[in-house]
């Protein structure tokens, strides 16, 4: 067995995985540094959404490997991948996928409340992470009152609220105008440089290759090397031996 770099915090080898004969990823390899901010590039349908299920434990490929601080994901069973994922990971989506009946605050804080913190702290972590966001005020509203900007904000604070280690965005701004677009990925990188955490960023936004420390390329399920991964690597190598 090949054992991951000790500088990667994700590492993924060979990944296959096909939907029903159909092929979403061939071959892809990559890792992840503790902190960096990774963008997955391509258009739709290129396999972005299955990498980021693979390296988040939420599916396991069907062939290849992935490793998470030195722990193989694609051997764990299902309840320690969800236990992976509940207390490591962070995942933001397209859609906001609140609870309707609960308020802002409340939505922000369900893991820690899953997780068994009591009231009074989930209460104040989320209230932190919603003023750092911006959305402080609509704290005691429920998500039917408020815009789908602000609503995404708040599945931002529910990611974020337990400081994972590695943060999974697909296509976070997707359902979002231009100008919130802007706003809510450069709200998100500056919240994982500052906390350290490990962002991994799915998006067609073209903003984020200039947000992101590196990036990797799919296309038909395939990671390809463009001119601008090139360089971008070259950079990301650069500063680190700085
Ligand atoms: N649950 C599924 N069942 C069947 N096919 C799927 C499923 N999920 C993905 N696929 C197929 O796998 C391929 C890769 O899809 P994937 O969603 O990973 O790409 P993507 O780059 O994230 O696309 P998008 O930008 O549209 O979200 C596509 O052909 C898609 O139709």
């Amino acid at each position: 067995m090949v054992v991951p770099p000790d500088n990667d915090v994700l590492w993924a080898r060979s990944l296959n995985h096909a939907f029903g004969g159909s092929p979403a990823l061939c071959g892809v390899s990559l890792g992840v540094r503790e902190g960096e901010i990774l963008a997955v590039n391509g258009p739709r349908g290129s396999g972005k959404t299955t990498l980021l299920r693979c390296l988040s434990g939420q599916i396991v490929p069907q062939q290849g490997e992935v490793w998470f601080n030195s722990t193989p994901v694609h051997t764990m069973g299902a309840l320690n991948r969800e236990r992976l994922r509940r207390e490591r990971f962070g995942w933001i989506g397209p859609d906001p996928q609140l609870v309707p009946e609960l308020t802002a605050w409340e939505n922000a804080a369900l893991p820690l409340l899953l997780r068994g913190s009591s009231h009074r702290k989930a209460r104040a972590a989320a209230l932190e992470w919603m003023e750092r966001l911006d959305i402080g005020r609509c704290a005691r509203k429920r998500p039917r009152a408020l815009l789908q900007s602000q609503r995404q904000r708040i599945a931002l604070a529910r990611a974020l609220v337990t400081t994972p280690a590695v943060l999974f965005a697909d296509e976070p701004t997707a359902t979002l105008h231009t100008a919130d677009r802007a706003q809510v990925l450069r709200t998100l990188t500056t919240a994982a440089r500052s906390h350290r955490i490990t962002l991994v960023l799915a998006s067609h936004d073209e903003e984020v290759a200039t947000l992101a420390d590196r990036g990797v390329s799919l296309v038909d399920g395939r990671r390809i090397t463009s001119v601008h991964d090139a360089e971008t690597e070259g950079r990301a190598e650069c500063s680190l031996s700085v």
